[in-house]
């Protein structure tokens, strides 16, 4: 089938966040999104960071969780790690050269709605849902003292998370976070 024929019929968005972990919040945006679009590219945002406070989970675990969650969802989905750039001015051609095309940007991040403006991209973003207690920040300080998370999230996160012991790791990243954890030494005098 010609591409244009195919455009024409079928729209298809991306919605980039770092789903530290995926919530319901997401959730909620990406199922009023799958009224407007066809299929939706997933961003995976920071995908090189792990294993701390502020990022506990790896790239290929929040596939795991986004996948799962979306299992039943009338959408077409494709989820793709974007790793962070030192330069914003050109983070939306680093977008474009990681994902499938896509006509519109949902977000409600300020500099995301900001660059893919200026970049010409269509952005549409939706009400916060919750925000109180529909935050990543809040759900990871539930989980380090495991108490209360699993409501606000989608079940097959609930599962995501036992299966990867992610409980276990957060409570211990966030203990040692600020010291140089992957390095033996860290903590070593440097004498
Ligand atoms: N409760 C919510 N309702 C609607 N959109 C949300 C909600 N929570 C997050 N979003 C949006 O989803 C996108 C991705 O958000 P992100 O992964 O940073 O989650 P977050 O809850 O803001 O996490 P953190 O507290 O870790 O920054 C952003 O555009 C954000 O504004
Ligand atoms: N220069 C850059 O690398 C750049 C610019 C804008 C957004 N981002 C990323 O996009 C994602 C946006 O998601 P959030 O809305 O969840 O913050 C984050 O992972 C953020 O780091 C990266």
């Amino acid at each position: 089938m010609h591409d244009g024929v195919l455009a024409d019929h079928m729209r298809r968005g991306f919605y980039i966040g770092r789903f530290q972990p995926y919530h319901d919040g997401h959730h909620r945006m990406v199922e009023r999104i799958a009224g407007e679009v066809d299929e939706l590219v997933l961003g995976i945002g920071s995908a090189d960071d792990s294993h701390t406070r502020h990022d506990p989970f790896t790239a290929g675990e929040r596939i795991m969780m986004l996948t799962k969650a979306l299992d039943d969802a009338d959408l077409v989905i494709y989820p793709v790690p974007i790793e962070d750039l030192d330069r914003n001015a050109v983070w939306v051609s680093h977008v474009r050269s990681m994902s499938p095309t896509f006509e519109i940007a949902y977000s409600n991040n300020p500099l995301v709605v900001q660059l893919f403006t200026e970049a010409g991209v269509e952005v549409r973003q939706s009400p916060m849902f919750e925000r109180e207690k529909l935050e990543g920040t809040e759900i990871r300080e539930r989980m380090i003292a495991d108490d209360g998370w699993e409501a606000l999230v989608p079940d097959a996160v609930v599962d995501v998370v036992r299966e990867i012991g992610g409980i276990e790791r957060i409570q211990r990243v966030s203990d040692t976070d600020g010291a140089d954890s992957y390095r033996a030494d860290a903590t070593a005098d440097p004498e």
